[in-house]
């Protein structure tokens, strides 16, 4: 089966630092969760199967890529309807001068059912609540039909109904391409995932969250000690 992302052998520097290392991944069909620390490559990770980090050595091959990336990196404060945010995804493909067709409005429209906001369409979209907004932005990736979408942590101050509804949609997408989401909610990664990826700088453990049930890939991806509250919050060592 061809993967939607694989990684081999990836080596990364920022500034002048090594930020990846000897990374080797390989996803396919599902809901994966990408864990580790503050600063452990995350979002470089996300960035390089992207095509957006140079590699000092190593191969990323993968389908379509769609990318949500954190909230934080996006502006709001344009008065866009919905459906012209998620058409705005399109850009590349419709070209920067060209209007729009109506295959490109239906495929935005689609991606809007997909996430369940078809009824809010002509809404400007600052009138949304921020759960809402996360969901335009992943309509916006969606409409570019990926192999993979790209969640950097997308449940960043949200309330619990809009992450679980999140999680949902994450879950009913990841059916029929891969959802790879970076996370610092590890009790929702260990119970929503299909696979959990624990990545400090390079690839310390992967796959479905019943194999990772060693404290000590967990002590070594977050260099904590055995009395760290995280494995006692992951069912790992006795409360
Ligand atoms: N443009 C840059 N130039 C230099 N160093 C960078 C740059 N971007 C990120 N870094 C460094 O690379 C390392 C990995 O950063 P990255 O953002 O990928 O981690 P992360 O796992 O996503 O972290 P977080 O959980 O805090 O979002 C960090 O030490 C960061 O300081």
């Amino acid at each position: 089966m061809t993967a939607a992302l694989e990684m081999t052998g990836v080596c990364a520097d920022l500034g002048g630092r090594p930020v990846l290392r000897d990374v080797d991944l390989r996803l396919e069909t599902g809901f994966t969760a990408l864990l580790g620390p503050n600063g452990a490559g995350k979002t470089t990770l996300m960035r390089a199967a992207l095509g957006l980090v140079p590699l000092r050595s190593g191969t990323v091959t993968s389908g379509t890529t769609g990318y949500v990336p954190q909230r934080h990196e996006f502006t709001w404060d344009f008065p866009a309807s919905v459906e012209d945010a998620v058409l705005s995804g399109l850009v590349r493909r419709i070209g920067l001068f060209r209007r729009p067709t109506v295959a490109h409005w239906r495929a935005a429209w689609a991606a809007l059912d997909q996430v369940r906001l078809g009824d809010l369409r002509k809404r400007p979209v600052g009138e949304l609540s921020g759960g809402q907004r996360q969901r335009v932005l992943v309509a916006r990736a969606l409409v570019l039909e990926p192999a993979v979408l790209l969640l950097d942590e997308p449940f960043t101050g949200l309330d619990m109904p809009a992450q679980e509804t999140l999680t949902e949609l994450f879950t009913e997408i990841a059916r029929d391409r891969s959802v790879l989401m970076a996370t610092h909610d590890l009790v929702a990664a260990a119970y929503g995932c299909d696979r959990l990826i624990l990545l400090n700088r390079t690839v310390i453990a992967c796959g479905p969250p019943a194999s990772l049930k060693d404290p000590g890939i967990w002590m070594r991806t977050f260099d904590v000690g055995p009395a760290s509250h995280l494995l006692k919050a992951l069912d790992l060592v006795e409360a």
